[in-house]
């Protein structure tokens, strides 16, 4: 969590970097743009100026080379007057002539003027070698009667010249204004697109890279200083909003908070419930198996038990051996002594078998009241008699008093055994059930304390023990 913060950072600040040499980069090309285009509309507007200036000249040109005729033909029809009066002759131009001619010939533009006097002389100033060209112009007119009659001038004039002379004086001129034009106008387009374009483009870039990075689990940044007016709402508003979140999220992260406090104490509850209600099913199915008084199995555990041993002993073709155990006048022990002394009875009764008969398979269990059974795989009657009268003598030594008993003295126990066996196999546990109750009746009606074997025959052997 605590790199998060620093990450976004770095990120807007690797952002800003990048965007402000963008900037920079734009900065120069727009400067270069600017300066292009001030260039090209300063120097549009100067060449349209000046071509029309080149024009008005030309024109003038023209009216200046149509007003020639007006302008010295009178004069120099004149001077060939005199000429003709003078020593020298009418063949010979005079001096006059000659400035006229010369005059005519300097005004610019023009490259010669020919003066052809009408009677074969010729006066020629300029260079006509190039008169044939086509942007050439010419322009003759007569110097007329009566004093030069016949005589012609020819005047060639030649623009190019003139509109080289024109660039060659305003050219210069024009170009320091205009680089000084350019120069003022791209400063001043410069600072103007700087201050409505790009600050504006910086702030909003800036506030882009905000939204880039913008993280509601972060607190808000520090808002943005000098920023134009509709930018600094813009940015205004993201940062209430990502205050409002912000707030959101940390009510909702401790509603959170509480709800997970909550559910782990109700998955611990939960949890305890079910370890206790594992523990009262263990307990409940202990219960169903178990005798609560003596500990030992109770009469629905055992009959299970004889129905599987009766099984295997079928199967296997073994022994098995199943001793019904009834304490002799229980009723008048507990009349005498009371219920819980025969309580305490019974119980030390089930340790004596328990210890007596303590092989793991073998199955001791109370069926009810004072009556308990012994199930012994593997046994068969032989063996499981004379286990039967050691257990018989453990309850003599254990000089449990009963004056209501068969001695007067001491608790006795009468007991019924049959036994299965491949000899004598009985046809089902019930059957050999009832052969063990049948020996024990026997046993009790021949006097109690003692032992009763059943017969295969069905006629059970009391035994006096
Ligand atoms: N203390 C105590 N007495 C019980 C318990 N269950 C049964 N009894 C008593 O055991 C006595 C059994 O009496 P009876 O069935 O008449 O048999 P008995 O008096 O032993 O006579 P015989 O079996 O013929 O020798 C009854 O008085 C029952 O109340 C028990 O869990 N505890």
């Amino acid at each position: 969590m605590s790199q998060r913060p620093l990450s976004t950072a770095t990120t807007a600040a690797t952002a800003a970097t990048i965007h402000s040499s963008r900037l920079g980069s734009i900065r120069v090309r727009v400067a270069v743009a600017v300066v292009f285009v001030s260039l090209l509309l300063v120097g549009a507007t100067d060449a349209l100026h000046l071509r029309y200036q080149l024009q008005q000249r030309l024109q003038a040109f023209d009216a200046d080379l149509r007003a020639l005729p007006q302008l010295y033909a009178q004069p120099l029809a004149r001077s060939l007057v005199d000429a003709a009066s003078s020593d020298a002759g009418p063949s010979e131009p005079s001096d006059t002539t000659r400035q006229l001619l010369g005059k005519v010939q300097a005004r610019p533009g023009i490259i010669g003027v020919e003066l052809d006097m009408g009677n074969g002389s010729r006066l020629s100033l300029g260079d006509f070698s190039t008169a044939s060209r086509a942007d050439m112009r010419q322009i003759d007119f007569k110097l007329g009667p009566p004093a030069a009659d016949g005589a012609l001038v020819r005047v060639v004039a030649q623009p190019e010249a003139l509109q080289y002379m024109f660039w060659r004086e305003q050219l210069p001129a024009v170009l320091w204004r205009d680089l000084i034009l350019v120069l003022l106008l791209s400063l001043v387009l410069v600072i103007v697109l700087d201050r409505m374009l790009l600050r504006p483009l910086k702030a909003l870039r800036r506030l882009a890279s905000h939204a880039d990075a913008f993280d509601p689990t972060l607190p808000p940044p520090e808002p943005e200083p000098q920023q134009p007016n509709e930018l600094a709402r813009i940015s205004h508003s993201i940062t209430r909003a990502q205050q409002s979140l912000w707030l959101q999220l940390q009510e909702e992260q401790g509603r959170a908070e509480l709800l997970r406090l909550e559910v782990g104490r109700q998955q611990d509850a939960l949890r305890s419930a079910e370890q206790s209600l594992a523990q009262k099913n263990l307990e409940l199915g202990r219960l169903s198996r178990v005798d609560e008084l003596t500990g030992l199995a109770n009469r629905r555990e055992f009959d299970e038990g004889l129905r599987r041993e009766f099984k295997r002993a079928q199967r296997q073709r073994g022994h098995l051996a199943l001793a019904v155990l009834d304490l002799d006048h229980f009723k008048s022990f507990n009349e005498r002594y009371g219920v819980a002394a025969g309580d305490a009875v019974l119980t030390r009764f089930a340790q004596l078998l328990s210890v007596r008969f303590k092989r793991d398979t073998d199955l001791v269990a109370r069926l009810g009241g004072e009556e308990f059974v012994a199930l012994l795989p593997g046994f068969g009657l032989g063996v499981t008699q004379g286990l039967l009268e050691q257990l018989r003598e453990d309850l003599r030594e254990l000089q449990l008093p009963h004056e209501g008993s068969v001695n007067g003295q001491v608790l006795t126990v009468s007991i019924g055994l049959a036994a299965y066996s491949p000899a004598h196999p009985y046809l089902s546990p019930q059957a050999l059930m009832q052969a063990a109750d049948e020996a024990l009746y026997i046993a009790k009606h021949a006097g109690r304390d003692r032992l009763s074997l059943a017969a295969s025959s069905g006629h059970p052997e009391p035994r006096q023990g």
